[in-house]
This record gives structure tokens, sequence and C-alpha cells, in this order.
């Protein structure tokens, strides 16, 4: 498990584009070495922003869409095609105007799909999913080369909603009832599948996020604060504007 390295930019409008450049590169990379790149999305309003600077990012047709392996994170378990599904924010903001591989978009199942309203069949449903695309010869879950992630007020990551049930999940993929933040149903990847993923970004922006990531990277536990549960294998970067890091004390910042 890597240590977590934190890069501020001043506001979100240098932080967007900042992130997206990053990713283009990671995807390249992952592309050279090995053929294919696989990323997991999250929802909200700094990655929609995310996702819209990689849709105008100069480096954009450097990578092979038809080659990236798209997951998600979490997602809100409403209908399909529901304006405040995850899934939907990113096919407007970014997917929709890729030359992708239908086949490597690899949606949380919606409440309308083939399990009806029924989130522990749905998230049961994505796990086999997941386990179906694993590198052969491993566990349950396949190779994440970025998993991205935003954080909310109160510290959850995904929808590992603080002293949840989730934040004690051991499965890799559950059901959420009960949200503290609407919708109250959700599926989610837990910590334990979170950390399998090569590198970890947690985006975050705003005074209203400050709280929470510097209780994250102090010594809070992950059931307490689930943002400070989760490392990537080889890197977990914080990537904050200004705002978020103000409780960040500054040995803790990355030079740039
Ligand atoms: O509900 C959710 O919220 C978080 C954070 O959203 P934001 O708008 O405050 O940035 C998001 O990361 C998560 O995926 C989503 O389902």
């Amino acid at each position: 498990m890597s240590e977590a390295s934190v890069i501020v930019h001043a506001d979100p409008e240098l932080l967007a584009p900042a992130v997206a450049a990053r990713l283009v590169i990671r995807l390249i990379d992952a592309q050279a070495t090995r053929g294919v790149a696989s990323v997991v999305l999250t929802g909200g309003r700094i990655a929609s922003a995310v996702y819209s600077a990689v849709a105008t990012s100069p480096g954009r047709d450097a990578v092979d869409w038809s080659r990236v392996d798209f997951w998600w994170g979490d997602e809100r378990f409403l209908p399909a095609g529901d304006p405040q599904r995850n899934d939907t924010q990113a096919r407007a903001a970014l997917l929709d105007s890729l030359p992708l591989d239908p086949e490597r978009v690899h949606a949380m199942p919606a409440s309308d799909g083939p399990d009806g309203d029924d989130p522990e069949a749905a998230a049961a449903r994505y796990a086999r999913v997941l386990h179906e695309v694993a590198r052969p010869g491993s566990e349950a879950l396949p190779r994440f080369d970025v998993l991205m992630l935003g954080v909310g007020e109160e510290g959850h990551v995904a929808s590992v909603f603080p002293e949840s049930p989730a934040a004690r999940e051991t499965r890799p993929v559950t059901a959420v009832l009960g949200s503290p933040k609407p919708p109250p149903t959700r599926i989610s990847l837990t910590l334990p599948a979170i950390n399998t993923a090569e590198e970890v970004w947690l985006v975050a922006t705003g005074a209203d996020k400050a709280g929470a990531v510097g209780m994250a990277l102090s010594e809070s536990g992950p059931a307490r604060v689930p943002a400070g549960g989760v490392r990537g294998v080889g890197r977990t970067l914080w990537l904050l504007d200004g705002a978020a890091a103000a409780q960040v004390p500054q040995r803790m910042r990355s030079p740039r």
C-alpha cells in the first residue's frame, strides 16, 4: 500500500484540466505497457468537471478509447438514464463523445435493469461482471489502473459513508440502503475492492470538503472517515484545490 501524496492546485478551474491531463497520460502509459487500460469513474461535481476537461484535452486522441475499460466506484440506484446517476453524468460529460467499445463500458445496474428494484441482487450482479473480467488466476477483481473518488463533506468515498455497514463490508461490491445523502439506495465498491487499484486518486474542491480532507489525512479510522481508508497499491494521490486543502499541513503537500 502506498503513502498518500497531496497535490494542490489553486482552484477548480486549474484542478479539473490538470487531473484530466494526468488521466490522459496515465491511460496512454497503461496502453503502452499492457495494450489496454482501465479506469474506475466516480460521481459528483468535480468529477464531471474533470470528464468535461478530458473531452477537450489536447491529448485526448492519443488514447485508444476502444481499449479502455470503464468501471464505476459507486452508483445511485435509479432507472437507467436518470440525470442523478453517476453513469448518466459521465456519459454526458465525456463518454458520449468518445469512440469507445460499448462492451468495455461496465455501468453498475439500474433500478429498472435485469434485477428490477433489488439493490442486493444488482450489487451481486456487478460483482459477477467484475469477476468475469478479472485477470486469469486472480481473485474477484480485474486490474484497475486508476480509480477516481470524490470526497463527501462528511468523508464518504464512493457510497461508503462513515459508520455505515458498507464501511466494514469485506465483499467487493455492496448495496447501500438508507444513504444519508440522497438518493438513499446505492451500489458501491467497498474499501477492500477500492484498495486493489494500482492508483487511487481522491479529487476534492471547496471549503466544505476541508474538514473531511484534514481528518482523512490524520489518524481517523476508515469507519469514521472512509476517505482515510483508501490506498492505491502503487500510488495514492490527493488532488485538491486550495480551499479543500486548507487543513492539510504544508509538510504533507508535494512541491510543484
Ligand atoms: O453521492 C456522491 O457524492 C460524491 C461527492 O460528490 P460531490 O458533488 O460532493 O463532489 C461522489 O464522489 C460519489 O461518487 C457520489 O455518488
